[in-house]
């Protein structure tokens, strides 16, 4: 991890301080044997005393980790911007690839987890992919920590699965509190999926 992403979770407005965490030898591993699950059970279809089984061995895993939940922001998941989706399940296990302040890169794939219909990416997990992609780049370009006030997409080619596609964001403008931004998401030809403009504003001292 690069000094410069050292930084990023920084204190900003009313939003706690988050520190980046270092990577483990288990936990990236762990994270992607949970999306492995994750991509199992929305596809699998076998008797339901296999579901049964699966039961007693998740009800172990539960067990195991229920003893050690710590408050927002002293979890190592969403904080280690080297594993796919920082280490998060609920972001998409996508790479950073580029994190300055000309814009955010990331590349990945969505995965059957992800799936909507006909083999497609389901389509509320774009504004997910994008909205990360904006939290990034206001923290790349060196500004204020801020929420999404609006995120409009385009949708405008259907998203496929298990396909390397690239999402890249930069900042576009400037207005007082408000960060205009955009991005763009295409696959490995170049073929424009989907693009996505947002603004981003600043929050206020104290600001939730
Ligand atoms: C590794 C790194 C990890 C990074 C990890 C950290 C990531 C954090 C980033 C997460 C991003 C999110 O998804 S946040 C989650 C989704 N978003 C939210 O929950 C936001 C909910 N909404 C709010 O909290 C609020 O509405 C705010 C903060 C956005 C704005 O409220 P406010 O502070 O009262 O400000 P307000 O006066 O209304 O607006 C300020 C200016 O913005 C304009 N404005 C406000 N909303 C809109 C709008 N929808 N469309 C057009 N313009 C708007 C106003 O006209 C005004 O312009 P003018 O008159 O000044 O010209």
């Amino acid at each position: 991890m690069t000094e410069q992403h050292d930084d990023v979770f920084e204190h900003h407005g009313g939003f706690p301080k988050f520190t980046a965490a270092e990577e483990t030898e288990n936990f990236g591993p762990f994270v992607e044997q949970m999306r492995q699950l994750q991509d199992l059970a929305v596809s699998v279809a076998p008797p339901d005393d296999v579901f049964g089984e699966a039961r007693a061995l998740a009800q172990k895993l539960i067990d195991l980790l229920e003893p050690y939940q710590v408050p927002e922001g002293q979890q190592p998941a969403g904080r280690i911007i080297s594993l796919p989706g920082r280490g998060s399940l609920l972001m998409l296990p996508w790479q950073v690839e580029r994190f300055d302040e000309g814009g955010v890169r990331a590349t990945g794939v969505f995965r059957r987890f992800h799936l909507g219909g006909n083999g497609a990416a389901h389509g509320g997990v774009l504004p997910l992919a994008f909205d990360d992609v904006f939290g990034m780049v206001v923290h790349a370009s060196g500004r204020p920590i801020s929420r999404t006030a609006f995120l409009h997409i385009n949708y405008r080619a259907v998203t496929p699965l298990n396909t390397k596609l690239t999402v890249e964001g930069r900042l576009d403008r400037i207005e007082g509190r408000k960060s205009f931004v955009s991005a763009r998401m295409t696959d490995e030809s170049g073929k424009l999926i989907a693009d996505c403009e947002a603004l981003m504003v600043q929050l206020l001292p104290g600001q939730p």
